[in-house]
């Protein structure tokens, strides 16, 4: 329609059109130059104001990603003019006697299958995906190479970019099987006080098409590649989809994609999605989604920040004294056998005078950023109290790291107690997936949010344990009965007698206990063969399952075969351990409840 909006066909209704909206959309004349200049270019001069930004290519197998990112040498494509601009800016603003020195280093990888590979090291196996504590994704161990010109950049990337997976497809004779991730990291340090720090990371991403298997005629690795594939593209999905309702969690963990834009994706960086379209009629329905995936993305707001910090070598010229960053009694332990000061050539001042000629920047400069802000809250949450005293941040360092190490464990504490209320939760909600009526006499506090509950939830739940329990009532009644169970431990699941006189609580954890072995046996063999052989559809009969994760399952099985056992649920990103135990509990439950109630 125009630059910004584009209008197709309603397949569902021919008489209406649908219509996106977008900040570009670039037709079929369009150059590289043209989306380059328009849409990319623009964002490059944030990475030297310290933020992150990352440009990725989505869109249906064949339709033009790798064309986009690299291009060709006759049409290079959104890589390579990045990296040209990017380091013609980093060589003006980093030059002699500008305030900043700059460098640049890059990095490549791709993710297979679900393994990070280090494409600069093809030696390396899968890399893992960290966080620091300031919300950071990093990867350890993956290839860092400095570039200073163009030059450089390519005699790394090009021999890098034949290790990426590529293989032939019905649709695409060179199709990328991996998603591919150039990061580009811009490090600035300022010559004259007070040294400030920089980082800005660029990802450049050429996503792995989405593929309908019915057309791409994958069969055997590609099938398996392509499971792999859209798997992951579906997470993406969840993880926009997460953004923007607000929820509370989103689920970047559950693939290994997702989990390494965690920082792009609603997080710091500038990010443009290029949503790559073929317009013939076969790709009708690829057309349709990748632009309702689009419009999705378009919604999520990210808040770039500038990852600034202090270099710590800044506090020698401003003269601050051992026992002023350490604390009285750690300055005493640095201190050499004559007592002078270690790492400190000038003459030691009183603290006094010292803190006197410190600005409160300067001071806090010697911390650790995020502890900084924690001491800052505390501080103020305090000061909201009136609390009598000296503010945390001008304690000793020592004090100030016992204070906050108790405040760590009260943390983990809390986290603790709040996985213990989550698993509660998930036992009465099972519970009551079984018998409905005893829904109904369930206290409504067990559906309160959980801020408005104590931790000890735990009577709703045994109320709750009604119907199952009456064949153990029964063989209870019975004196020296011995019950036989399955139990839990680790993985491994054990046949162990329990004495009919175990305590009532520990019965009630081993919920199979409470169904003969013969109908638990049989449970478990049903829910496998629908877990094998049902479509997403008829995985939703399940409970406990929902639309995405009938799409996760039906992922993993096309990538991994059928399940052995249904504990290899657990094995789905996205699935936990404790979600499979209580899906498996609803599921042998409500059959099982299903028998009792049938017309025998
Ligand atoms: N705008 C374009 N102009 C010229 N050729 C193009 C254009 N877009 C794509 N092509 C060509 O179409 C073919 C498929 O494109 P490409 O490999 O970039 O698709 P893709 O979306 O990356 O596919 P896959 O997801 O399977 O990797 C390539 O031969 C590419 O050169």
């Amino acid at each position: 329609m125009d630059s910004c909006s584009l209008e197709i066909a309603n397949w569902r209704n021919h008489q209406e059109t649908l219509k996106y909206q977008f900040d570009a959309f670039y037709g079929e004349r369009s150059t590289q130059q043209d989306i380059y200049a328009g849409s990319v270019q623009p964002i490059l001069r944030h990475l030297l104001e310290g933020q992150n930004a990352s440009v990725l290519a989505y869109g249906p197998t064949g339709a033009g990603k790798t064309h986009t990112m690299l291009g060709s040498p006759e049409q290079p494509g959104v890589i390579p003019r990045a990296l040209m601009d990017l380091l013609q800016l980093t060589r003006e603003e980093g030059a002699e006697g500008r305030p900043w020195a700059l460098s640049v280093t890059m990095s490549y990888l791709e993710i297979y299958q679900e393994k990070v590979l280090d494409l600069l090291d093809s030696a390396s196996g899968d890399l893992v995906i960290r966080e620091d504590c300031r919300g950071n994704i990093l990867i350890p161990g993956l290839t860092q190479k400095p570039i200073t010109s163009f030059a450089d950049f390519e005699r790394h990337f090009l021999p890098a970019s034949r290790n990426r997976t590529v293989g032939a497809t019905r649709l695409n004779q060179r199709s990328s099987r991996s998603h591919a991730v150039l990061l580009v990291k811009v490090d600035q340090r300022e010559r004259l006080a007070p040294f400030r720090q920089r980082e800005g990371k660029l990802y450049l991403i050429d996503l792995a098409g989405s593929e309908d298997n019915r057309r791409t005629g994958n069969k055997g690795l590609r099938l398996k590649e392509s499971g792999a594939i859209n798997t992951s593209l579906f997470v993406l999905g969840k993880v926009v989809d997460a953004l923007n309702q607000g929820l509370p969690r989103v689920p970047y963990r559950d693939s290994k994609l997702t989990r390494l834009l965690q920082d792009s994706l609603g997080g710091s960086a500038h990010s443009i999605l290029i949503a790559n379209i073929a317009p013939e009629r076969r790709f009708y329905l690829d057309t349709v989604s990748a632009l309702n995936f689009a419009a999705r993305s378009k919604e999520v707001i990210n808040r770039p920040f500038t990852n600034e910090s202090l270099q710590l070598h800044v506090l020698a010229p401003v003269k601050l004294s051992q026992k002023e960053l350490l604390g009285p009694s750690e300055a005493k332990r640095a201190r050499g056998p004559e007592g002078e000061e270690i790492g400190s050539p000038e003459p030691t001042e009183a603290p006094a005078s010292a803190s006197q000629k410190l600005s409160p920047l300067q001071k806090l400069s010697s911390m650790d950023p995020a502890m900084l802000e924690r001491l800052l809250s505390l501080d103020r949450l305090l000061g909201s109290q009136g609390s009598q005293g000296a503010p945390l941040l001008s304690t000793p360092r020592r004090e100030r790291m016992v204070l906050m190490k108790t405040v760590e464990e009260k943390d983990l504490e809390i986290e603790r107690l709040k996985m213990k209320q989550k698993e509660l939760e998930a036992k009465v909600l099972a519970q009551e997936a079984v018998d409905p009526k005893e829904k109904e006499n369930c206290s409504p506090t067990v559906l309160r949010p959980l801020s408005h509950r104590t931790v000890t939830v735990a009577r709703p739940l045994k109320k709750a344990v009604v119907m199952p329990l009456q064949l153990i009532q029964e063989q209870a009644a019975s004196p020296n009965t011995e019950i036989h169970i399955l139990k839990n431990k680790g993985r491994k699941r054990k046949l162990e007698s329990l004495d009919a006189s175990e305590p009532e609580g520990k019965a009630e954890d081993c919920w199979e206990l409470q169904i003969s072995p013969e109908l638990l046996a049989h449970g478990r063999q049903k829910i496998l063969d629908l877990l094998n052989e049902g479509s997403a559809r008829d995985l939703r009969s399940l409970q406990r399952i929902g639309p995405k994760k009938a799409q996760l399952i039906v992922g993993w099985r096309e990538l991994h075969g059928p399940f052995s056992q249904v504990e290899d649920l657990e094995r789905v990103e996205g699935i936990t351990g404790k979600q499979m135990e209580s899906f498996l509990k609803a599921n042998i439950l409500g059959l099982a409840a299903g028998q009792r109630c049938g017309p025998s």
